[in-house]
C-alpha cells in the first residue's frame, strides 16, 4: 500500500486507543469504554480524538505514545499494542501515523492545557465530530483487529481512502 509513497521520510506520530471494561476500580461501568481527548490545540483541534502526537528525536512510537498520554490527560498506560498504522497527507501537514491499542492504565484521566478527556461508549462514538476517515479503521481497533491505510485530505476533504485490515506488524508487540 505504502508502495510508491517514501512513507519513511514522513514525520511519524502516534495515537493511543484505550479500551476499558467494568472490571478494576479505576475502570468506568458497564459495557467497554474509550477514551477520546476534545483536542485543544495543534492537529485536529476542535475535534475528538485519541491522545496523541509527533515523535520525538530518539524516541520510538511506542515511547511516544505513553509520554503524550501521561502530557495530554495525566495518566499512564502500561501496555500499549501496535494496532495499526497510516499515511496521512493534506494540504499542510504529513504524517505516518502510529496507532496503538491499550487496556490497562495508571491513574484518572484529568483535563489539561491540552485536552479535554472523556470515556464514550465503544458502539456510541462522536463520529460527527472526528476526522472524517477514522470511521474507516477505528472500530477495527477497538474491537481488537489490525489495519494499514492511506488517507489524502484536500481542503479538508478525504480524496483517497485505503484502508486493509488483519495486517501484522513483524517485530511490534
Ligand atoms: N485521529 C486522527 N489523528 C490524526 C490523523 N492524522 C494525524 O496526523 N493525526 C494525529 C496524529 C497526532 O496525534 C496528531 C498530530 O500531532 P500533534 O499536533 O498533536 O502533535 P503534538 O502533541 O506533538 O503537538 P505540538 O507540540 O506540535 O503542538 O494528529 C487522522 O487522520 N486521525
Amino acid at each position: 500500500m505504502f508502495e510508491d509513497d517514501p512513507v519513511e521520510e514522513l514525520p511519524a506520530a502516534t495515537l493511543c486507543h484505550l479500551v476499558a471494561g467494568a472490571a478494576g476500580d479505576e475502570q468506568p461501568a458497564g459495557d467497554d469504554e474509550t477514551l477520546l481527548i476534545h483536542k485543544k490545540r495543534g492537529v485536529g483541534s476542535g475535534q475528538w480524538v485519541g491522545p496523541g502526537g509527533k515523535v520525538e528525536d530518539g524516541e520510538t512510537p511506542r515511547e511516544c505514545v505513553v509520554r503524550e498520554v501521561r502530557e495530554e490527560v495525566g495518566i499512564d498506560v502500561l501496555d500499549p499494542e501496535k494496532a495499526g498504522e497510516f499515511v496521512y497527507r493534506s494540504d499542510d501537514w504529513d504524517a505516518l501515523v502510529h496507532v496503538f491499542r491499550a487496556t490497562e492504565y495508571a491513574g484518572t484521566p484529568e483535563e489539561t492545557e491540552e485536552a479535554d478527556p472523556r470515556w464514550f461508549p465503544v458502539d456510541d462514538l462522536p463520529f460527527a465530530e472526528m476526522w472524517a476517515t477514522d470511521r474507516e479503521w477505528l472500530p477495527v481497533v477497538l474491537d481488537g483487529g489490525t489495519f494499514r491505510g492511506r488517507f489524502v485530505y484536500e481542503d479538508g476533504e478525504p480524496r483517497e481512502v485505503t484502508v486493509e485490515t488483519g495486517v501484522t506488524f513483524p517485530g511490534e508487540r
